[in-house]
């Protein structure tokens, strides 16, 4: 939230300095300040160019350091409120100098649409775009209402301000409405996100995800078949359609659940994308060549379910086994995912017709 505030702020202080510079060279041009001022002309021109191409070097330098938003914030603030601070001094300067009476309209015109651009544009933080619509505004306001004894004017100068109050509100409403509206956006697409990968009854990647790991991974590997290997294992429970039939669907659910927590337990601290592969049928991708080590892992995992049967709320109990076929990626042997995924699946099914409850290795 904060860097989207430091963004939008860098982003619309881009172009106003250009303003300032004009609006200067306009007064001084028509009210004789080249003439009778020619130093002093020049070094605003400077000052306001300097104001102005810092504010465009500040949102450079923000884009580069995104952690130090805050400070970048506070930088960018006191450039704008130094150049309105700036503006407010030459406005009351020259409407107090008879001399630039050529330009006193000319200058109340230019700081009513510079307070105006102020309000509306900063008002993303009330109290700064207040004050710095203040000191742009109120030296002009107090010089037309106890200089120039012209209630007419000091009258519409009041209501502009009332205007420009109002106008700083209500833009302020509509800005942090659409941050928390932009951030709701954001989280639901993450929600989304996340959703579109995961498997609802249990939590696990779902098969697309899963897929698309096995995808990476395995080109990864052919790429650079030395540094990284792959291994591939799917777990099928052992007779669950009996499961089932004997105790419900609720039941099966339940073990579901449970089988893939205790894979998740056994291979979490491996790195390893664990995912529900469709019904009864999970699938565990791990990085790494030790194969002894994968397939002790892959036999705790049996082992453990073997003996940890699934409880039911009414006190009852049942056991359940897990068929797994390992396969190890070898560039030599595994043209892409899907000949691995057979080769998996081949061990899954020697590992189902030779008894169940058991681990095969591919050949
Ligand atoms: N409770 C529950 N059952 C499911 C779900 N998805 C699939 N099943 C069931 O899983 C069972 C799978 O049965 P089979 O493919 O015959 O496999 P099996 O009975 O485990 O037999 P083997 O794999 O040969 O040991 C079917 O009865 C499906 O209805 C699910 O999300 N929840």
């Amino acid at each position: 939230m904060l860097q989207q505030r430091a963004e939008d702020l860098h982003e619309r202080a881009l172009i106003g300095g250009v303003f300032y510079l004009l609006s200067w060279l306009l007064v001084a041009g028509y009210g004789g300040g080249w003439e009778r001022h020619p130093r002093l002309s020049a070094v605003l021109v400077l000052v306001f160019v300097v104001l102005g191409v810092s504010r465009v070097l500040l949102r450079g330098w923000a884009r580069r350091h995104p952690e130090q938003a805050g400070l970048g914030m506070r930088r960018q603030w006191a450039m704008l409120l130094a150049t309105a601070t700036l503006w407010g001094g030459i406005s009351g300067w020259v409407l107090l100098d008879p001399a630039f009476a050529g330009a006193h309209l000319l200058t109340m015109l230019a700081t009513s649409a510079l307070a105006m651009a102020f309000a509306q544009i900063f008002a993303v933080n009330r109290r700064i775009a207040l004050v710095g619509t203040g000191v742009l505004f109120l030296p002009m306001l107090s010089i037309v209402v106890f200089t120039f004894g012209q209630p007419g004017v000091a009258l519409v100068l009041l209501l502009n301000l009332a205007y420009l109050v109002a106008v700083i509100g209500r833009s302020h409403r509509e800005y942090e409405g659409k941050l928390v509206l932009e951030q709701q956006l954001r989280e639901q697409r993450d929600r989304f996100a996340t959703l579109s990968r995961t498997d609802a009854l249990t939590g696990l990647a779902n098969r697309g995800h899963f897929q698309q790991g096995l995808d990476e991974r395995v080109a990864a590997a052919r790429a650079d078949g030395s540094a990284l290997s792959v291994a591939f294992l799917i777990a099928d429970l052992d007779h669950f359609k009996s499961i089932n039939d004997r105790y419900g669907h609720a039941a099966g659910d339940r073990c579901l659940r449970e089988v893939a927590a205790l894979l998740r337990a056994c291979f979490e601290e491996c790195d390893a994308l664990v995912a529900r592969l469709g019904g009864e049928e999970f699938g565990v991708l791990l990085a790494g060549g030790d194969a002894a080590r994968i397939a002790a892992m892959a036999e705790t995992f049996r082992a453990r379910l073997e003996h940890a049967p699934i409880r039911l709320a009414d006190g009852s109990h049942f056991e359940v086994t897990v068929s797994v076929g390992l396969a190890q990626f070898s560039p030599g042997t595994h043209r892409d995912s899907d000949a691995l995924y057979a080769a998996a699946d081949e061990a899954l099914y020697r590992a189902k017709t030779s008894g169940r409850n058991r681990i095969e290795m591919a050949a």
